[in-house]
């Protein structure tokens, strides 16, 4: 008999590679944070003794979704300011509201906010762009999750930096102080080309070639962003992104809302990444991103919710399944991005675009053990002829029961573990009487 810590038997365990497989009355077996078998149930339990079994006879498991675009903080800022366009949406209500509210104390709040909602839903890491990533680190930390945290850069001076110098300094620092934790990675955040000059982009560049660090920057979000780069620099912001050297296969670009095919040809080229948001560009006008299109060109699409203030949820369930939608709708093909490939998206491409496919991203032995409990026997995913189909199109993140990082559960039986549930909505309470 071999030694694990937990043993988790369940009705089906989706291991989302290879794709569409469904192993029925499986088990995960956990040892040293990592998967270390994926078994049929019975012979699971002839060949491990472990510390713990956990018996979950109505839920498929699959691997921890991974959102690949949010601010989490901006938790403490969901429904301030609604209905209306990007532009409009920042510098009237976001950046005036940010440049009174924003602290280590507030970034430190909203993130626990946001980190507890992302675990209840299943969401286990996260790739994010805030000021005081120092705090964001804390935060994510004492939640027990994995994050990427952007070292966020613009020449724009605010209660967090002065200029561009600064934010890379302390973003530098910030990296340095965390270096040892295993949850945590971080990229360069360039918050966008409108934000961002010339020389801070070379400095930029020349950080993440000698870091190894992915770049993670909103790109074409919308028309008036075209518009803006060739008024101000005679070339759409892809292409002043390209001559000056940033694209590669370590860029994140957020949303691509508007692409043309020779661009979709040049990001696939080059093995750049895309985080499509889609409620959030419905939700902010800015249109639909073509994903379809993406994808056919062999561009790696990963999920992300952007934040609480333009969704207003941080749900990937809800984004999965949008984003299946919107491809249906928009190509007229209704065998655009089926179930599976959505999953994908919110899985494994997630890993790969963070450059974690090694070790995150499916149910594999040898990955490490981020896994998500969905339990399907309710009504409303009954009866049950196709798993994966459920896990889109029916189920929610309300279906989310039991959440394990690296191995340690963080979620059971849809109570938080790590967090106090309690101390978080008194400090959302606290914020909301000093930001209304
Ligand atoms: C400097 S930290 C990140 C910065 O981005 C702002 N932001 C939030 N959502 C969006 C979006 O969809 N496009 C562009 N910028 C966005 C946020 O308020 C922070 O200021
Ligand atoms: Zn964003």
């Amino acid at each position: 008999m071999q030694q694990a810590d937990t043993i988790i038997d369940a009705r089906w365990v989706i291991p989302v590679e290879p794709a569409r497989q469904v192993l029925d009355h499986h088990s995960v077996v956990i040892a040293a944070e990592h998967i270390v078998a994926i078994l049929p149930t019975p012979e699971a339990h002839k060949c491990f003794e472990a510390k713990r079994t956990v018996t979950l006879g109505e839920h498929a498991l699959i691997p921890g979704l991974i959102n690949l675009h949010t601010h989490a903080a901006m938790n403490l800022m969901r429904g301030l300011a609604d209905d209306l366009p990007l532009m409009e949406w920042l510098k009237h209500h976001i950046w005036p509201a940010e440049a009174r509210h924003v602290s280590s104390q507030f970034v430190r709040d909203g993130t626990l906010l946001a980190c507890a909602e992302m675990l209840k839903g299943g969401i286990t890491c996260f790739n994010d762009m805030y000021f005081f990533p120092d705090a964001v680190a804390e935060a994510v930390l004492e939640s027990g999750m994995r994050a990427a945290i952007g070292m966020i850069v613009m020449d724009h001076p605010t209660a967090y930096a002065s200029d561009a110098d600064t934010y890379l300094h302390k973003g530098l620092e910030t990296r340095d102080r965390f270096a040892a934790e295993p949850l945590l990675s971080f990229t360069l955040a360039p918050h966008a080309p409108y934000t961002v000059n010339d020389k801070t982009f070379g400095k930029i560049l020349t950080y993440a070639e000698q870091l190894d660090l992915p770049i993670h920057i909103h790109l074409q979000e919308t028309q008036d962003e075209i518009q803006q780069g060739l008024e101000q620099h005679q070339l759409r912001p892809l292409q002043r992104l390209q001559n000056l050297g940033l694209l590669g296969p370590n860029l994140i670009a957020v949303h691509a809302v508007h692409l043309k095919p020779d661009e979709m040809a040049v990001l696939a080229q080059q093995g750049c990444h895309i985080a499509h948001c889609p409620t959030s560009n419905l939700k902010l006008a800015s249109g639909i991103a073509p994903v379809t299109a993406m994808l056919a060109h062999g561009i790696n699409v990963g999920i992300g919710s952007d934040s609480a203030a333009s969704n207003n949820r941080l749900d990937l369930f809800q984004e999965m399944r949008l984003a299946a939608l919107l491809a249906k709708g928009t190509s007229g093909q209704a065998d655009a991005l089926p179930a599976h490939q959505a999953l994908r998206m919110a899985t494994l491409n997630g890993a790969r675009a963070l450059g974690k496919e090694e070790r995150l991203g499916s149910l594999e032995p040898g990955k490490e053990a981020d896994i998500v409990a969905v339990r399907l026997g309710g009504l409303e995913t009954l009866p049950c002829y196709d798993v994966i189909s459920h896990l889109v199109y029916a189920a929610g993140r309300e279906h989310v029961t039991h959440v394990w990082v690296r191995g340690k559960p963080v979620v059971e039986n849809r109570n938080l573990l790590t967090l106090d549930e309690r101390h978080l909505s008194a400090h959302a309470g606290m914020w909301q009487e000093r930001i209304r």
